[in-house]
């Protein structure tokens, strides 16, 4: 039987941690299938075998690494679909996010393989993966078995917990591959940049979320001035996301990210399910809404009924004074 692919996105010179977390979720199903996992990389100068040989330590056993264009889906698959006809691979697998849905269903297309998208569980039975994925508002879990050679799992973002298994340094092997005539037809001309973009919502102990209640882009602040206060980051719903008053690494939810902090501070945000899903495995919820009957409150720990620009400006206040600052 093959083994397991998983998808390494770099950016300069550092490893994606979305894949690590792939990595390792593929290395934890290859040691129950009793195959390898093999990670793969395209890029150029910075893909050292020292930076390559880290992934050893969340599982991968060798890491097949090609010359080519990052950040664009089709040079990726031509790489993917060249190592698998190499060695076997059994199953593929992405950490998630726009560039991995476009390179696994380009590599479906081209291998006839079965795919699923946001993914959030991967279980082994009868020798095979499963892939599970919330459906209907996440209110039901479908299961993928896959049928044929080739298995494509598409992770929701940050789904794959990062483990570091102890173990040595991965292998690097490099690859040649003949690019198809249109893989290189694209060039990357611009990666945008998004304010927030650099804050790391899902390691922060406290979290301060801005929701429509906020009123307009610059109702964040009351949020990042608390946050600050906190030492902890700021996070929004997908309502002021699409309204571009927050960037989208920020997005709490179904289709952003899901996070679990110590305290999850909700401030004009009415809690449908879709938010919901994203923050509900907190420690602490504490909500600020104008709406009694808000459905937040069903699943707060402390609700305070009021409008968020009177009790915002009064909290961070208060942790002010209360740290003598
Ligand atoms: C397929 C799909 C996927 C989705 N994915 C996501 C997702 O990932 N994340 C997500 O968040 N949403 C997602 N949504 C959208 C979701 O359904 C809601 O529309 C969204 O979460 C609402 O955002 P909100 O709470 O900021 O805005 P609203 O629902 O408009 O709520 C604003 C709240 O602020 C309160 N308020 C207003 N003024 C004040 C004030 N001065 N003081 C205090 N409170 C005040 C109001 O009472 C209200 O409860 C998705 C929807 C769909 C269909």
């Amino acid at each position: 039987m093959g083994g397991i692919l998983v998808y390494v996105l770099h950016y300069e010179g550092a490893l994606n941690k979305n894949s690590l977390g792939a990595v390792s979720e593929g290395a934890k199903l290859a040691g129950e299938l009793g195959v390898d996992c093999d990670a793969v990389v395209v890029g150029g100068g910075d893909l050292t075998n020292e930076l390559l040989g880290t992934l050893g330590s969340y599982g991968a056993k060798k890491v097949y690494r090609a010359e080519g264009a990052e950040g664009l889906a089709q040079p990726v698959i031509d790489v993917i679909d060249k190592v698998i006809a190499d060695n076997g691979h059994n199953y593929v697998i992405f950490g998630g996010g726009l560039l991995g849905f476009e390179i696994g269903a380009g590599l479906a297309a081209r291998r006839n393989a079965g795919v699923t998208m946001e993914v959030t569980n991967v279980v082994v039975e009868g020798g095979k993966l499963i892939a599970e994925r919330p459906i209907l508002g996440d209110s039901q879990i479908s299961r993928s078995h896959y049928k044929g050679d080739l298995g494509i799992i598409i992770g929701r973002i940050n789904a794959f917990e990062v483990k570091e298994t102890g173990g040595g340094a991965a292998e690097v092997v490099d690859v040649q591959v003949d690019y198809s005539p249109w893989s290189n037809q694209a060039t990357m001309v611009q990666r945008g940049e998004q304010r927030g973009a650099d804050v790391n919502i899902e390691d922060a102990d406290v979290l301060v979320a801005g929701g429509r209640g906020l009123g307009k882009a610059e109702g964040f602040q009351l949020c990042e001035d608390l946050a600050g206060v906190l030492g902890g980051a700021v996070a929004a719903t997908r309502a002021v996301v699409d309204a571009g008053w927050y960037p989208y690494a920020a997005q709490i939810g179904q289709t952003g990210k899901s996070v679990a902090p110590k305290l999850y501070l909700a401030a004009g945000i009415s809690g449908a399910i879709q938010h919901k899903v994203g923050m509900q495995a907190s420690e602490h919820i504490v909500a600020i809404n104008k709406d009694a009957n808000a459905p937040i409150f069903e699943f707060s720990d402390l609700g305070i009924v009021g409008d968020l620009n009177k009790i915002l400006p009064k909290l961070t206040e208060a942790v002010k004074a209360k740290k003598g600052g």
